[in-house]
């Protein structure tokens, strides 16, 4: 559009018809000479044809020229010259509405522009917006000020011509949430958090913030985690089984350790919180891999004692003829190949702490009812000893075996089961709680790629159909695998659908009842599902050498699991 001199206001046949609205609207007028490239007048653009435009559904970024060509068709329902013919009275009412409504809407979009503004420029914390291709939409006037830039200058531009070491880019690539990291910003150490921004199952940009009064409170948590890190080593000196190195890298504690915001799971985190709380014995049921360990160390974190030991054991994984000594301890010379001088047993060092029992289910009869007198004493008597010692644990039991059945077959006992059974915690499987999958992905995804100094990656949208869409019978153990192995396969920053297990993507039963074939679907799927399960562990028994633990590490399920299915597929 052009201002000549004299205020001679004129449009540009190109110019589309929001630019023609606003230029009558910012210039109080009710018409204007549409001209061509040389200035020669092509038409006359009026209100009246922006509101015949609208009538007929034209698209605000049509061209004037565009416009004027379509109502000289129509038959010269654009008035002419004089502006004597107007459009019919219906059409005309429709119009206005159409104007009134988008008038209102923009009104709404302004007002809600100005409120974030307004709050984000109200905030502390130094606050960014990128779009998906890394370009800065929004700053704030903290986060101006800090750079001593211009809002005006930062928009627009590439977040990495706007702010130093930045990674927001790299965070839209790889869908990873990066919270508590340090950049240095004009050498100075800062606290950020950078967060990506999905919708529909892409990421779509990312919001990148500068916490200015962390840095010191950052140094205080790190010098209370070598705190922490100098009292475990201190303890694993004393005999005191060190945590797993993921829960020792994780700085999440208590429900914060558990990943998910399903109803399902929303309803565990609360029984956690409230199994904290008191001491009473707390009996934890899911399949294998749903995440008993953590709900256990999550109970331990979040109660009084989170400042004793986490001890842990797992009754399938030790043979029955050491579990007493592992359980209680030995004395010296308890038995051949016993270690000098004896060693305690795993409740001596829970000893104010908690211990956790996994796969109780499997715990030979004859254990069981030595576990239930010290349960009941609270009085532990080392193997080759000759009185008790007592010991103040709290007892926390898993298992993913059906527990009450095994109580009515008699393979376990029935006063154990009710002494464990005081506070139950039911673990979802994870197709139960599909939605929980990217969050889950994301958390992984992030931990691992850390553990292994690798850049972040991030999946398609066709990728993260299929891992939604499978059933993971190995639950989130499964999936970890699954994300662990991805890591260190794929090159690139994006995994794409063809980069996954084949299994993952095998064909779900769309209904029991269907029939494909001459064959029943369900069974078609049950036949399918028990070849590649069958394929998958054949195949991480090849790649564990033979190595059956191996095996059931990389297939992200239980030990006594991988027995129970090799029995069941005839290896
Ligand atoms: N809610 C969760 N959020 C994040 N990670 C989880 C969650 N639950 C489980 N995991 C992860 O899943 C894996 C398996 O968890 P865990 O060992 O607690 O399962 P489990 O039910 O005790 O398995 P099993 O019955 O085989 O002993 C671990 O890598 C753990 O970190």
């Amino acid at each position: 559009m052009t201002v000549g001199h004299g205020a001679s206001v004129t449009l540009g046949r190109h110019q589309t018809l929001q630019q023609a609205a606003q230029l009558l609207a910012t210039h109080g007028m009710d018409a204007v000479d549409v001209v061509d490239e040389c200035g020669g007048s092509v038409g006359r653009c009026t209100w009246r044809m922006l509101l015949w435009a609208v009538a007929h559904g034209m698209d605000r970024m049509m061209t004037v020229e565009d416009v004027l060509a379509a109502c000289s068709i129509d038959g010269g329902t654009e008035p002419k010259e004089d502006g004597t013919e107007a459009p019919d009275a219906k059409e005309d009412s429709k119009a206005t509405a159409e104007l009134e409504r988008l008038r209102r809407e923009l009104e709404e979009t302004h007002r809600l522009a100005e409120t974030m503004k307004t709050v984000l420029d109200a905030a502390y914390e130094g606050v960014v917006v990128v779009d998906g291709d890394g370009v800065v939409r929004e700053i704030n006037r903290a986060y101006c000020q800090f750079l001593g830039i211009r809002r005006e200058d930062a928009i627009g531009k590439h977040v990495t011509e706007v702010i130093e070491n930045t990674r927001l880019h790299i965070c839209v690539q790889s869908g990873i949430p990066e919270r508590g990291y340090i950049q240095k910003i004009y050498g100075q150490p800062m606290v950020v958090h950078r967060i990506p921004i999905w919708r529909d199952g892409e990421v779509i940009g990312a919001i990148g913030m500068l916490i200015f009064q962390g840095v010191s409170e950052v140094y205080e948590i790190f010098r209370r985690l070598q705190e922490l890190s100098r009292e475990a080593s201190r303890k694993e000196k004393n005999g005191t089984a060190a945590p797993k190195q993921e829960a020792a890298t994780s700085a999440a504690v208590g429900v914060e350790r558990i990943i998910g915001r399903h109803p399902t799971i929303a309803a565990v985190k609360q029984m956690i919180q409230r199994a904290a709380r008191v001491p009473s014995t707390v009996f934890i049921t899911g399949e294998s891999g749903t995440g008993k360990e953590v709900a256990a160390r999550a109970i331990h974190e979040a109660g009084p004692r989170a400042d004793g030991p986490f001890v842990s054991i797992n009754c399938a994984a030790i043979p029955e003829a050491l579990l007493e000594a592992e359980l209680f301890g030995y004395e010296d010379g308890a038995f051949t190949g016993a270690r000098k001088g004896g060693k305690p047993g795993k409740f001596q060092l829970a000893h104010g702490g908690t211990l956790f029992l996994d796969e109780i289910g499997d715990m030979p009869l004859a254990m069981q009812a030595k576990m239930l007198r010290v349960l009941e004493e609270k009085k532990v008597e080392k193997v080759g000893g000759v009185s008790g010692t007592e010991v103040d644990v709290r007892i926390i039991a898993a298992t993913n075996k059906p527990l009450e059945e095994m109580v009515r077959g008699g393979t376990f006992r029935e006063d154990l089961f009710y002494r464990l059974n005081i506070i139950r915690i039911h673990l979802p499987p994870l197709r139960e709680r599909k939605s929980d999958i990217p969050a889950l992905i994301a958390h992984h995804m992030e931990r691992l790629c850390q553990q292994y100094g690798v850049g972040g990656k991030s999946f398609s949208k066709e990728a993260m159909e299929v891992l939604i869409g499978y059933s993971w019978p190995g639950n989130i153990r499964e999936l970890v695998n699954v994300i662990e192995w991805l890591i260190s396969m794929v090159e690139g920053e994006k995994i794409e659908r063809e980069h996954l297990p084949a299994y993952l993507s095998a064909i779900q039963p769309m209904a029991a009842s269907m029939s494909y074939g001459g064959a029943n679907i369900a069974d078609r799927w049950k036949e399918m599902v028990y070849q590649s399960e069958r394929e998958r562990i054949a195949a991480a028994l090849v790649a564990a050498n033979g190595n059956k633990a191996e095996a059931a590490r990389r297939l992200g399920i239980h030990r006594s699991t991988l027995y129970e299915k090799l029995k069941k597929y005839g290896f």
